[in-house]
């Protein structure tokens, strides 16, 4: 990793330089992905398989997860798991059906009624990582909103491991969440089946779930398509800011967490501090020996950056600009800075809150913005289920009272046509004396 010291007002360019992810090249990708989703609009299921077979290295005979073989894996996790799944499912059910939004209706003008009410998604695709790791925990961050808001159509895709299964816990996951529709794909070959559908499934109108570079892309060629989607969701991150009342041990842990993601994972470690920062080297070095995934982690780390800034004003800075998906306050008095915070995916409040507690079971959810898009996306939530429309309605009063205002806006912008509907209207409530 890198290490700054960052002291007497460094510059924004710098600031801008080390604000930069490890990124695979564009234009490459986008090829990639044009190449895919032009082979599988014309040869569907036969391209998909082939892509499975190029980018996976498994040979399917089919994308389809029966009903038989969901249940079959479904049934083979043991019950420790089964009960901390119930348990997270809870806990996400409870704070995404708080966060049900309430239809306005309002009386905005005499006899002028605005009514906004919402409407679930009916077809949602959610792809569901799989690459380097099963995220079962990302189907529930995604299927449960679909759930609770009453998405009519769910398609879900994953890639399967290297033996062409998928993973016994997604599958008790995706029964929990009443998943029915599951297709056996990855990378760039699921986002091109969601969007343009298959030979059993139609295309879906919005696709949620995080992913590789590879899957950002495809989500975002797929935007370009027509299809919505939620946000860019890539490789994952944290930002640490930390002072002389965090613990090593545990920030050292807080980092390796999602530097274990993949090697294109960024972490930050900002302090006030030389001696905290030297102590997590330290606990870096001895916690990563026991990692299964240390070669991971290693690639990870090389790439991260720790820096010691003037003090926690500037370190709340630098974290604005840089735009996390996580950041971690492991602070003094870490609530007294939470209105400073503009740009972060999820933020983890003292030094009990690992960022792990939020990706399984807290309750908030875990498919957040990366590469900075902190700045402009929120992560997952039930309104990114739902679409909202509003109706009007318009009494005899309504209209003799706001037409007046409705056509002199109308002339003002030339617009002739639209002066004449309310006019019309008007003077027939007018003429009849209502
Ligand atoms: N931001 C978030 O909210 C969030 C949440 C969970 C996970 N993540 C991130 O999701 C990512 C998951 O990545 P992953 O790789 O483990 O699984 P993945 O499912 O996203 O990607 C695996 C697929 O990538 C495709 N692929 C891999 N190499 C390829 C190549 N050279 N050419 C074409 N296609 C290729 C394959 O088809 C494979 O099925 C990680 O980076 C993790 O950090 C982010
Ligand atoms: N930290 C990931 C989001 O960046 C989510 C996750 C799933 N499982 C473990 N972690
Ligand atoms: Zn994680």
């Amino acid at each position: 990793m890198k290490t700054y010291k960052l002291i007497d007002n460094p510059s924004r360019k710098l600031w801008d330089s080390l604000c930069m992810r490890p990124l695979l090249d564009h234009q490459n990708l986008k090829n990639l992905c044009r190449e895919v989703f032009e082979s599988v609009s014309i040869k569907k299921d036969v391209a998909l398989l082939a892509y499975t077979e190029k980018f996976d290295q498994v040979k399917l005979s089919s994308i389809y997860l029966d009903e038989k073989e969901l249940q079959k894996n479904a049934y083979q996790i043991d019950e420790p798991l089964k009960i901390a799944i119930n348990q997270a499912y809870e806990n996400i059910s409870q704070f995404h059906i708080a966060q049900i939004p309430q239809a306005v209706k309002l009386e905005t003008f005499p006899g002028v009624f605005c009514t906004q009410e919402f409407r679930a998604i009916e077809k949602v695709g959610l792809y569901i990582p799989g690459g380097s790791a099963p995220l079962f925990s990302t189907l529930l961050m995604l299927a449960i909103p679909a759930q609770i808001v009453g998405c009519k159509e769910v398609v879900l895709c994953t890639p399967v491991n290297r033996s062409g299964k998928i993973d016994a816990a997604l599958c008790y996951a995706a029964q929990l969440c009443g998943i029915k529709q599951i297709l056996k794909l990855g990378g760039v070959q699921a986002i091109a089946a969601l969007s343009q559908g298959t030979e059993r499934t139609s295309p879906v109108y919005k696709i949620f779930g995080p992913g590789n570079q590879y899957v950002v892309a495809a989500k975002q060629y797929a935007q370009e398509q027509g299809v919505a989607i939620d946000l860019p969701a890539g490789p994952s991150e944290v930002l640490v800011i930390a002072d002389d009342s965090a613990n090593p041990d545990f920030i050292a842990a807080d980092l390796l967490s999602q530097a274990e993601h993949g090697p294109d994972s960024q972490v930050v470690l900002l302090v006030t501090n030389v001696d905290i920062l030297e102590q997590v080297m330290l606990k870096l070095d001895e916690q990563l020996e026991s990692l299964p995934r240390r070669n991971i982690v290693k690639l990870a780390l090389s790439q991260s950056r720790f820096i010691v800034f003037d003090d926690l004003d500037t370190c709340i800075d630098f974290s604005n600009v840089y735009a996390p998906e996580h950041l971690i306050l492991s602070i003094d008095k870490a609530d007294s800075y939470l209105s400073s915070i503009q740009n972060a995916g999820s933020v983890f409040v003292g030094n009990y809150s690992p960022e792990s507690a939020g990706d399984y079971a807290s309750g908030t959810n875990h498919t957040l913005p990366t590469n900075g898009y902190a700045k402009s996306y929120s992560g997952v939530n039930i309104d990114a289920f739902l679409k909202k429309i509003t109706f009007q309605k318009l009494t005899a009063k309504g209209i003799a009272k706001i037409s007046p205002i409705v056509e002199t806006m109308a002339k003002a912008e030339g617009l002739e046509a639209h002066a004449l509907a309310s006019r019309l209207r008007r003077e027939f409530v007018e003429n009849k004396g209502e």
